[in-house]
């Protein structure tokens, strides 16, 4: 069976498709993500994982590579990981108190025929209220640096969370019933996770 390559930095990625089992490689995908672009938020996540998964597969033959992208939105608003202590507060007053709206894309691409699978899953996120001096503690933690929408529903924001609608893996970076489920849409045979006999 060919190599699989995540196109990623990552680390919550490998890590969970570490967790079920998917063995792999991580290689840092080489694009420019550009929110710019007036796409409806699902379509806008599954391009940039596209781009993602194309660059690494452009250089990488005889592998299956996987590519993620995440975007919180407030309303039609994207926000994407902060670009500084300043913006990462921004971001969280703007979030607090609120339900908003994550979207994860997920695209593997057969590298050899450069065949694509797409596909996204939507959140809806509740935040309780913070007050200014939480947000200033939790900033200064570093955790929300590289997350989008300057915090981590996994981490030391956990607490901030009230409720959450859809794929708690989605938020995390990598909806793994959505990845497993592209890998058979491609079918690749041969994972852990497919195909067993259920008991
Ligand atoms: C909302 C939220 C996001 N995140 C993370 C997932 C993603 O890593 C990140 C969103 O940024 P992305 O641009 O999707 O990914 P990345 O830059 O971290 O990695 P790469 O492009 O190399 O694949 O935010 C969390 O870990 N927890 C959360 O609760």
């Amino acid at each position: 069976m060919n190599r699989i390559l995540l196109a990623s930095t990552s680390p919550r990625r490998t890590q969970l498709l570490t967790q079920i089992g998917i063995a792999h490689e991580a290689v840092a995908p080489d694009y420019e993500e550009e929110h710019t672009a007036k796409l409806p938020p699902h379509e806008l996540v599954m391009k940039l994982a596209c781009e993602k998964a194309l660059s690494v597969a452009r250089i990488y033959s005889n592998s299956i590579v996987l590519g993620a992208d995440t975007l919180v939105y407030d309303g039609d608003q994207p926000l994407g990981k902060p670009a500084s202590v300043e913006e990462a507060k921004a971001m969280l007053r703007r979030l607090a108190g609120k339900t908003h709206d994550v979207y994860t894309g997920v695209a593997l691409v057969q590298a050899d025929t450069m065949r694509c699978e797409m596909d996204y899953r939507h959140v809806r996120v509740t935040m309780r209220m913070l007050r200014d001096e939480e947000i200033a503690w939790y900033v200064n933690t570093g955790e929300p640096m590289d997350k989008a929408g300057a915090y981590s529903i996994q981490g030391i924001g956990a607490p901030f969370i009230t409720e959450i609608h859809g794929d708690f893996y989605a938020v995390v970076g990598l909806p793994l019933s959505l990845t497993v489920d592209l890998f058979a849409r491609l079918e690749i045979s041969n994972l852990p996770l497919q195909g067993g006999n259920a008991e």
